[in-house]
């Protein structure tokens, strides 16, 4: 056990390793509180004693939550060597997190986030504080748990940190090579002779290197050999990298470097964030210190990202679920244009779904202003449709970009652990997908639900519609017989010299909208077909294709997963054996088949059965979408023609009533006129039914105006204008 004056700690209880020292686990002596115990090597304390201090002196000026905390600076008692007692981060590194399977293509979205915020944080305080780490990389970033168990990220090792003044610059060559700014590697690593002075934005390009890191599980910056195995590429390739690149891998030896603007399709975080996240790459991964960011540019830059609200929005079309960064001033209109560029789908053909329900744009328009769209998670997303009747878009079938290692039949511990870090990744990675298909696929089915019975709700929008125009018809066509009738009567009066008006006209027109509705309501009602069970656009389809509850290809994958994490462990075991045996040896070598037979199970479970479930679900999903917006729009489009019938039967109507008006006149004059004594009891009758006739009129109108376009109230008041006058009158007095 060691001791200094507050904190003992174990000589075997080693938290890390690093080029200067080592670090403990230690205890505080009296409250038993954990804490790290830094303990310099030999070759730390060859160092000249003020760099020996520099850590302690940098961290007792800093104080932030995402800097790693000084405790104190003791004296071990028997030694008397200086100790650097800090809080512990119990999660390990960054660079130890990123070694593990599991993070082989990166860290999860919100792991990442996390990381980003608390690293953007922790130098934003350096930056207060005018210090320059000088030494950034997955390595100094520790992960400790709060109370809560939620992780926060620190930074550490503060050997190399030190005070610089705005615009001073420094000569001293620090830093990881991978991770370090070019002109300082071609001094430090190449040892090239012309001495140069460093800024501080140094710090910059080896935080555009981590966090490329930490989105991907690699180095963006990759010879073929490898960083350290060609130094002389691994500077070519930093310094001659083209605008706005932000990585140059040489796949192959001696072949030409590939670069990239974009992210890997197999790392793990959203196009959203890919896309808001690379042009912060390219501006730090800026050699030439004139074109490269400033911290201020940086640090603005990151907080317009971490600042963002989030959106989860399962696009059907694409059949992807999208987590989109919107910024919370956003209007909605931004929003559409933002989720157009992630979907392709263009805003005017843009439809939202919340917990079933259209999401009306004036409602998500108001709330996108405030910054309170509705709570959405990967499981309970916004859907968006596409109102388009266009050729679907191509199915975004799943790219799997993976790292199959190749086995070979040689034992060699070393090289085995590697090969089993790649399968267990490889294997961890296709589980993921198809669990992620799964679920997509999960809320597929729920979407499509959900646009059917929107799709239901048109129609049935447009069968009451129609009942209201055929309503209106009946009256129409139930006026155009009266007035006929009463135009007959009127004009058989020969002393009148007009007619009162021409009905043929407004028949032709009634007759015509009479037949034209006869073909919509047929339309409708074979659109009306179509949503029952067992027509066309029933979703039905969604239960029979793609993964059901039965199929357990994704459990199955979740357990080779597994197997092969279990292999890595064990080959991890064989690689610390210092003497095998000879039956160590052959189960090694067999456990190594079963590796590269559970891969092979994996590969072909995903490709045979997941993607092409998968893709079978995508197809039929883009047809029956398809068919479904093109009835969705016919209904649309007939309704359209049903509010143009009902107006056209409207001015039938009025039309009618004019004529019956002027009818009634001629027949209120023919009334006055002295009328022959044999009929002058039905000239009576006329007269009077004529002013009841006007008085009922009189009474529509209000009720038209009071009840606007009430059509069964018209009808129920056409009827009463039911005059029943003798058809037989005479023609002449
Ligand atoms: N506060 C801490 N809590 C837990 N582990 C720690 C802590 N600080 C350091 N470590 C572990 O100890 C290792 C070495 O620490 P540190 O990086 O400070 O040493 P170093 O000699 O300066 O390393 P380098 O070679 O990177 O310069 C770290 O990689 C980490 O794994």
């Amino acid at each position: 056990m060691q001791l200094s004056e507050n904190f003992t700690w174990s000589l075997t209880d080693v938290l890390g390793r690093g080029s200067t020292g080592c670090v403990y686990h230690g205890r505080h002596r009296t409250t038993g509180a954990p804490s790290a115990i830094k303990v310099l090597s030999v070759d730390g304390m060859r160092r000249p004693p003020e760099l020996q201090e520099r850590e302690s002196r940098v961290l007792a000026e800093l104080d932030h939550p995402n800097i790693v905390r000084l405790l104190a600076v003791e004296e071990e008692s028997v030694t008397r060597h200086r100790v650097v007692v800090m809080e512990v981060c119990s999660g390990g590194s960054l660079h130890s997190i990123l070694n593990e399977p599991e993070n082989a293509y990166g860290l999860s979205e919100d792991d990442f986030l996390q990381v980003l915020s608390d690293v953007v944080a922790g130098m934003n305080h350096l930056r207060e504080k005018g210090i320059v780490h000088r030494d950034l990389k997955p390595g100094n970033i520790m992960r400790a748990f709060r109370a809560d168990g939620k992780a926060t990220y620190k930074l550490t090792d503060f050997d190399t940190a030190r005070w610089l003044e705005d615009g001073e610059q420094f000569v001293s060559l620090c830093g990881t090579e991978e991770y370090l700014h070019p002109d300082m590697y071609a001094r430090a690593v190449l040892r090239t002779s012309q001495p140069r002075a460093y800024h501080a934005t140094v710090d910059l390009w080896s935080i555009g290197v981590t966090i490329y890191h930490v989105a991907t599980g690699c180095l963006p910056f990759r010879p073929h050999a490898g960083p350290r195995r060609d130094q002389k590429l691994m500077h070519q390739i930093t310094t001659r990298k083209p605008k706005g690149a932000i990585s140059g891998v040489q796949e192959q030896a001696n072949e030409k470097i590939t670069w990239s603007d974009t992210l890997p399709s197999s790392c793990l975080l959203s196009e959203c964030l890919k896309s808001l996240l690379v042009p912060i790459l390219a501006n730090v991964l800026e050699a030439d210190p004139r074109q490269c960011w400033s911290f201020e540019q940086f640090f603005a830059a990151t907080k317009d990202l971490l600042q963002r609200e989030l959106l989860h929005v399962y696009s059907l079309p694409q059949h992807t679920l999208h987590r989109v960064y919107y910024r919370a001033h956003d209007t909605w209109a931004q929003l559409q244009e933002l989720l157009s560029g992630l979907t392709g789908v263009t805003p005017d053909l843009q439809l939202f779904f919340n917990e079933g329900r259209p999401l009306a744009a004036a409602v998500a328009s108001a709330a996108a202003a405030g910054g309170h769209l509705p709570a959405t998670t990967p499981h309970d997303p916004v859907v968006l449709a596409s109102a388009g009747t266009g050729q679907a878009q191509a199915a975004a079938l799943r790219q799997i970009e993976l790292h199959i290692p190749t086995f070979s039949r040689n034992t060699d511990m070393l090289q085995d652990v590697h090969t089993a870090q790649d399968a267990a990744s490889a294997a961890i990675q296709i589980h993921r997908l198809s669990d992620r298909v799964v679920q997509e696929q999960v809320v597929a089915r729920r979407a499509a639900s959900w646009i059917r019975s929107e799709f239901e709700d048109d129609t049935r929008t447009a069968l009451q519609r129609l009942g209201e125009v055929k309503v209106r018809r009946d009256a129409a066509v139930d006026l155009l017989h009266k007035t006929s009738r009463l135009c007959t009567l009127a004009t058989r009066h020969e002393q009148l010299a007009s007619a009162p008006g021409c009905v043929a006209e407004v028949e032709a027109a009634v007759r015509s909208a009479c037949g034209r509705l006869e073909e919509l309501e047929g339309r409708l009602m074979e659109v009306d077909a179509s949503c029952a069970p067992g027509g066309d656009l029933s979703a039905s389809w969604c239960q029979s294709v793609g993964f059901q509850l039965s199929d357990c290809s994704v459990e199955r994958l979740a357990v080779l997963a597994k197997l092969s994490l279990d292999t890595l462990v064990q080959f991890d075991r064989d690689l610390q054996q210092r003497k095998m045996s000879a039956m160590d040896v052959h189960m090694h070598n067999l456990e190594k088949q079963k590796l590269e037979a559970n891969l092979k199970e994996a590969l072909a479970l995903f490709h045979d059965n997941v993607n092409s479930l998968h893709s079978a679900f995508e197809q039929k999903s883009l047809t029956w979408q398809r068919e479904l917006m093109e009835r969705k729009a016919e209904v649309r489009a007939i309704g359209v023609d049903m509010d143009q019938l009902g107006s056209q039967l409207k001015s039938a109507q009025e039309q009618l009533s004019a004529l019956q008006d002027r009818c009634f006149e001629r027949l209120e004059k023919m009334a006055t006129m002295a009328p022959p004594s044999k009929h002058l009891a039905a000239y009576k009758d006329v007269s009077r039914e004529i002013k009841m006739h006007k008085q009922k009129e009189g009474l529509k109108e209000s009720c038209e105006d009071m009840l606007g376009e009430q059509v069964d109230l018209l009808k129920r008041f056409s009827n009463i204008t039911n005059l029943t006058l003798d058809p037989e009158l005479p023609a002449t007095a």
